[in-house]
């Protein structure tokens, strides 16, 4: 018997939205292992997430899962990618090619989870003309004339942090709808601009954190 969970149409909420590529990754596991079912008591048990979360999480897509046998895993799969925006490439232009911006040109992760890097820009004469990893770098002063041609809409920012808030601006006056920004400066947009702000160390915080109350235990 399928339960026919109603489909959740609120608007879906940032941890939720934050979950589903841990689900995705955990059903692409079962997938390989050759399992054709899933149920969020089997994933709850994998990546320890409260069954009846992953239930709720997974309202929030058009999915319903069958009673005892639970989701059918292609089914899954598909679902969460679509939805997550993960099957359709979205393009980019990386700002700012050092240690930060060249390791993520280097990263072929991000294709698998949507992110099209096409186009890198730097002011070091030493980069530009150059590619990594098959991703062609150009001076900065040539972003608008490569803005008409690529048609791409989101930004990642790794430039140095005093010049954020002016690159951001040169970006959203090309053209670009979304920054990825990497920078510890919190940029100010318009309010139709996306901005998205990523710190690999406010993780790390957490972990010492976390670190040192096992250490005293
Ligand atoms: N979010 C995180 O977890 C995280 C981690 C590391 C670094 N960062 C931040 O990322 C940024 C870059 O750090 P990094 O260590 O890679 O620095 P870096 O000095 O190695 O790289 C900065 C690059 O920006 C380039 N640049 C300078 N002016 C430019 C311009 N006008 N247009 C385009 N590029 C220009 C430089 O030539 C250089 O290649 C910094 O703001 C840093 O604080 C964030």
């Amino acid at each position: 018997m399928a339960i026919h969970t109603r489909k959740n149409t609120e608007k879906i909420p940032e941890p939720t939205l934050r979950r589903l590529p841990w689900y995705l990754s955990n059903a692409k596991l079962m997938r390989e292992k050759g399992e054709k079912y899933v149920s969020s008591t089997q994933i709850s048990k994998q990546i320890n997430i409260d069954a009846s979360q992953i239930a709720k999480d997974l309202s929030y897509v058009d999915i319903a899962g069958r009673t005892r046998v639970g989701y059918d895993i292609d089914l899954l799969i598909q679902v969460l990618e679509d939805f997550l925006g993960f099957t359709n490439m979205h393009k980019a232009y990386l700002f700012g090619v050092g240690s930060l911006g060249g390791a993520l040109l280097r990263d072929s992760g991000l294709s698998h989870f949507g992110l099209q890097i096409v186009g890198a820009f730097d002011v070091n004469p030493d980069l530009v003309g150059t590619k990594i990893n098959g991703i062609p770098i150009y001076h900065s002063d040539d972003f608008e004339k490569r803005m008409k041609l690529d048609g791409v809409n989101i930004g990642v920012l790794t430039v140095p942090i005093a010049i954020a808030q002016e690159i951001s601006d040169k970006m959203i006056a090309g053209g670009i709808k979304a920054i990825w920004n990497f920078t510890p400066f919190r940029i100010r947009v318009p309010e139709n601009i996306v901005v998205q702000n990523t710190s690999l160390y406010a993780h790390l915080a957490v972990m010492f954190n976390r670190l040192n109350e096992t250490i005293k235990k």
